[in-house]
């Protein structure tokens, strides 16, 4: 079973919605709830760099200091509990992101400088955008370590696809099967709406393809 990296020939076709559908037809929690695309139109795929925050005490921090240590085509997880007060990524940071070729930051806490990122055509998912500053009020705690965001358990190096629907991450050893199933969903789908062009009702055309059921799990023991 092959595990994908930064350097895989990851698909970057798959919406998100396809590979949550997947997850759930393997039984597999994946979607990030609470955590949104900063603006429409943007996407990425890659494997999970982790970062988690914590609260400064008396020896104080501050935000990004790990950013030297990211590969290219790595995805930025950033767990700072939903803490929406204080940011934990901004525009110095987005500007060095793009240039170093890190695919993207999905953040369970908020940002700030989002013009900056949009300019640079940074992609950026997080549960809201607000300006005050996490420098003296948060600090890296832990880097590639395992996260549970929404409930959802984390490894580095796990696969998250991002877009307008949000974020939805899959175990690295799952991605090559979780990725078959979402073709496959897509293929339905597609067909699907082929039938209703053809002259189908939507009633005829799902109850032909099956469509209530492509996400429902099936239990394999
Ligand atoms: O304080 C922050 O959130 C970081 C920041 O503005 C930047 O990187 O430009
Ligand atoms: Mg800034």
């Amino acid at each position: 079973m092959s595990v994908p990296t930064a350097t895989s020939n990851l698909a970057t076709d798959l919406s998100t919605a396809s590979v949550s559908d997947a997850l759930d037809s393997l039984g597999l929690p994946g979607s990030l709830h609470g955590i949104g695309a900063l603006r429409q139109g943007q996407r990425t795929v890659g494997p999970v760099f982790t970062v988690t925050y914590e609260l400064v005490d008396d020896t104080g921090g501050t935000v990004g200091d790990f950013l030297d240590d990211v590969p290219a085509g790595a995805v930025i997880l950033i767990d700072n509990a939903g803490r929406t007060d204080c940011t934990v990524w901004g525009g110095i940071m987005s500007q060095t992101a793009h240039e170093r070729g890190i695919a993207g930051t999905v953040i369970h806490g908020t940002c700030r400088d989002v013009a900056v990122a949009t300019t640079a055509g940074y992609p950026i998912w997080s549960v809201s955008r607000f300006m005050r500053t996490g420098k003296d009020r948060v600090r890296v705690a832990a880097v590639q370590t395992s996260v549970t965001i929404g409930g959802v358990l984390i490894h580095p190096g796990d696969i998250l696809v991002a877009d307008d629907d949000g974020a939805v991450v899959v175990p690295a050893a799952r991605w090559d099967e979780a990725a078959d199933i979402a073709r496959r969903i897509d293929r339905v789908e597609d067909a699907i709406v082929e039938a209703v062009r053809g002259g189908a009702t939507l009633a005829e055309a799902r109850a032909l393809h099956g469509y209530h059921s492509l996400q429902t799990w099936k239990d394999a023991s």
